[in-house]
């Protein structure tokens, strides 16, 4: 019945969103065929090696069992623009809000980068060297994670420890109250503390590896650590060189889970240049 009548009516929003829906299909499909036509046109050799040349060679894989769908091409198109922009965009307003209110952390975080890349723009052999920014990251990912958890479905019955969770039920792995635990992090659970992480995570989380895993667990584990990491360093760097932060009056503090952790109203932080040139 819902069905029948879902054909005939649907409300507003549900037309809106799939009207969306098509423009940002149609709008992927436009960037695919721009760069299959280039390729055709002998403009360029291939369909590229980056992301996007990887997923249009594997839509024109010769081998039919191989070869990707155009809906399956376009899915991993707005997976990956989702994924990769959301949660970093979230990770680098919360970094903000914390140095903006821990003055310390923000000088000690400044220091280490003039230290290593002057003013010059942060170059990719010297990231790694950013061990104060990494404990700083690690430890705004812990307060405020991307996702309040990680869904999974039981594949078969397991025991854990006396709890017997049936086959096929739905699981959410609660990463928020793990990572606010007082039993796993001590009493000043709720406290910046960035020190935690002086000497790794392994060493932070008292070698309990599901203590603290914002990028996931397992097979599932995000593939754009990594790449996020290092954007997010590379971004505060260069916020870091040339500004102050601090926090403006304005600011109310409301985290909210839209499917990424989000400040409700904004994070509103003043700006001062360090140079006249800045
Ligand atoms: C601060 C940044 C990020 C955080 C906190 C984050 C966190 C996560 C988490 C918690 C998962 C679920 C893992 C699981 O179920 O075990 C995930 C999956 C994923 N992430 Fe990220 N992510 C970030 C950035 C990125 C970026 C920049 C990209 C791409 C450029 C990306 C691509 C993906 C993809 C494709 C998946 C799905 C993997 C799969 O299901 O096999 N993520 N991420």
């Amino acid at each position: 019945m819902v069905c029948f009548y879902s054909k005939l009516w649907k409300p507003a929003d549900l037309l809106e969103s799939e009207e969306l829906a098509k423009e940002i299909k149609d709008c992927v499909i436009k960037i695919v065929r721009k760069r299959e036509d280039k390729a055709v046109n002998g403009e360029v050799d291939s369909f590229d090696n980056n992301f996007l040349g990887l997923l249009i060679n594997a839509y024109h894989d010769s081998d039919e069992n191989n070869r990707l769908s155009l809906e399956d091409l376009v899915d991993e198109c707005k997976t990956f623009y989702w994924t990769g922009h959301d949660t970093v965009n979230a990770l680098l307003a919360w970094v903000l809000l914390l140095l903006a209110i821990h003055g310390d952390w923000q000088e000690k975080a400044r220091r280490e980068v003039i230290d290593i890349f002057g003013n010059q723009n942060p170059h990719p052999e010297s990231i790694a060297k950013l061990k104060t920014m990494t404990m700083i990251i690690y430890e705004t990912l812990r307060l405020y994670g991307a996702t309040n958890g990680l869904p999974r479905k039981v594949a078969r019955e397991v025991q854990v420890g006396k709890l017997v969770i049936p086959a096929n039920i739905d699981l959410l792995i609660a990463r928020a109250a793990l990572h606010h635990d007082p039993q796993l992090w001590g009493d000043d659970v709720h406290l910046f503390k960035p020190e935690r992480f002086a000497e790794g995570i392994a060493k932070a989380t008292n070698y309990n590896a599901a203590a603290f895993f914002p990028f996931g667990l397992g097979p599932r584990f995000c593939v754009g650590m990594t790449f996020a990491t290092i954007e997010t360093k590379i971004a505060l760097s260069m916020i870091l060189q040339r500004y102050t932060i601090t926090l403006s009056p304005s600011y109310v503090h409301s985290p909210i889970p839209i499917l990424t952790l989000h400040p409700e109203h904004g994070i509103q932080v003043i700006l001062e240049p360090l140079h006249n040139n800045a």
